[in-house]
């Protein structure tokens, strides 16, 4: 049974209830999504566009609620979770300024004369399934362009972001979209898979989440001829090829690991440093991780909190203990902290071999593993010795070879002597166990619209 709660992580609380919704809820939610759509698809780009400044500025202005709801949900110290409420804005500020454009008639050449066009229709009421780790961030990516294209969305987040949920679709509805536009659900798996994904009027799913939770979610889709994006895991190589950015990678290595306490699906997972200096990466690095101090999250100067929650922790503890076991050192960290709330401190591996869940799992925790190559050639092979494929990040003083071997890795993204990030301009998605389908920049719009020929006989 699917439980929609507050559980601080911080102190493993329960500090709020919600109630899963009835089957006769879920059909309700989806039959006001479907009754708003057909009014909802005919209101203007100028309109909706009016609406969806008038979210970016609620969130604006609720930026300390937005902010203590999520570390109290999830555990996201403040100062990262102003981050999240900044970076969901200019979403949504991008795709109020730039929908109209993406989506403008295209005009087509026809060899035989006549005239065609491609117009860009909105399909219907899409579903959204959300995860824990970005809570207010993971839904703008949905919500944003796929309200602007004239879409209607249920929204079904994770059981761990209740409050969240709630708040978001509060500001849409305060911010003047209809109350079919955006309609948030408590449901559980089963509702989405028997009431949801298969009803007529839902044309689309979209998840971001585990590779567990997107093939389970994919293959009911795809049973019922629904179209799926998926942003799903990583295990992210970061690749260092030359001692010379040694400092500098140091320094972002443990800026993307941990970040979010580690749970982020494109935070470099799997540092790969070549031996001739690998020695002393480990070293910077192992003096990076020690500054890493866990802190109360509802403090600006936390630079990290608990994990998500208790289930979160354990797993993470499982993967790194097996990692251990079998012959791993843990440099820093390397277990729970004794204490009440889900407090793993930052953890530095190395000595990782393939028999270990850590070499082909993904870590969504804080831990960095560093592994050492005798060459580019076997970094470029690490790197790509994964069943996920979604960023990479590679560094080297000589940035023509860092691009070089970035394009032979095998990801959605790839980011040269910098973290791999994210904004509302830049496409976000990945291959292979990673999902498919694109987020944010021009392309997130276009995942969930009609491409559809019009054409004009010459005579
Ligand atoms: N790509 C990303 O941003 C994220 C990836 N993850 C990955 O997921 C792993 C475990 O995290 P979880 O909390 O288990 O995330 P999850 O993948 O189980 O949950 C993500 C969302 O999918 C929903 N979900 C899960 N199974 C479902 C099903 N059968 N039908 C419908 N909805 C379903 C959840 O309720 C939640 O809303 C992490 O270790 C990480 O690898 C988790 C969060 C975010
Ligand atoms: C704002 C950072 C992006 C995290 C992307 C993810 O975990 O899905």
């Amino acid at each position: 049974m699917t439980t929609y709660a507050v559980t601080n992580p911080a102190t493993g609380a329960v500090e709020k209830t919600y109630p899963t919704a009835t089957d006769e809820q879920i059909t309700e939610a989806v039959n006001l999504a479907a009754e708003t759509f057909t009014s909802y698809a005919n209101t203007s780009f100028e309109q909706r566009a009016q609406w969806m400044h008038r979210v970016a500025d609620l969130y604006e202005e609720r930026l300390d609620q937005l902010c203590s709801i999520i570390t109290r949900e999830m555990g996201k110290p403040v100062r990262q979770a102003e981050f999240e409420v900044k970076i969901s804005v200019s979403i949504y500020r991008y795709y109020a300024d730039h929908a109209a454009e993406f989506l403008a008639d295209e005009e087509l050449p026809v060899a035989r004369g006549g005239q065609a066009k491609v117009q860009y229709d909105p399909v219907g009421v899409l579903l959204g399934i959300m995860p824990w780790n970005f809570p207010y961030y993971q839904v703008a990516r949905f919500a944003g362009p796929n309200l602007m294209a004239g879409n209607t969305i249920v929204l079904k987040h994770a059981p761990q972001c209740p409050e969240s949920a709630e708040v978001m679709e509060q500001i849409f509805h305060e911010a003047g979209f209809p109350a079919g536009a955006y309609v948030n659900i408590y449901a559980s798996n089963e509702q989405i898979a028997e009431r949801v994904i298969p009803d007529p009027r839902v044309q689309g799913v979209s998840l971001t989440g585990s590779d567990r939770a997107g093939a389970a979610v994919a293959e009911t889709a795809g049973k019922h001829l629904k179209k799926v994006v998926l942003e799903l895991g990583g295990n992210d190589p970061f690749i260092v090829l030359d001692r010379e950015i040694v400092p500098q990678a140091v320094e972002l290595a443990a800026t993307s690991r941990f970040g979010n306490a580690g749970q982020a699906c494109n935070a470099a997972k799997r540092l790969i440093v070549l031996e001739e200096f690998y020695d002393d990466f480990v070293e910077q690095l192992k003096t990076a991780v020690e500054q890493v101090q866990l802190g109360d999250p509802t403090q600006p100067e936390t630079a990290m909190g608990p994990m998500s929650s208790q289930q979160a922790l354990e797993n993470l503890d499982a993967q790194v203990r097996d990692a251990i076991d079998h012959g791993a050192t843990a440099h820093v960290g390397g277990a729970p902290e004794d204490r009440e709330g889900a407090w793993y401190p930052a953890t530095l591996l190395t000595g990782l071999t393939p028999e270990m869940r850590a070499y082909s799992e993904e870590l969504f925790g804080p831990v960095a593993m560093v592994y050492s190559v005798a060459s580019e050639e076997e970094a470029i092979k690490l790197a790509n010795d994964t069943p996920y494929g979604l960023t990479a990040t590679v560094h080297s003083s000589d940035p023509a070879r860092a691009a070089e071997v970035g394009n032979q890795i095998h990801t959605g993204q790839v980011f040269i002597n910098e973290t791999s990030t994210t904004a509302a301009e830049l496409p976000f998605g990945g291959v292979k166990r990673s999902g498919f389908g694109r987020e944010l920049g021009p392309y997130g719009i276009k995942e969930f619209v009609n491409v559809r020929l019009v054409k004009y006989s010459k005579n």
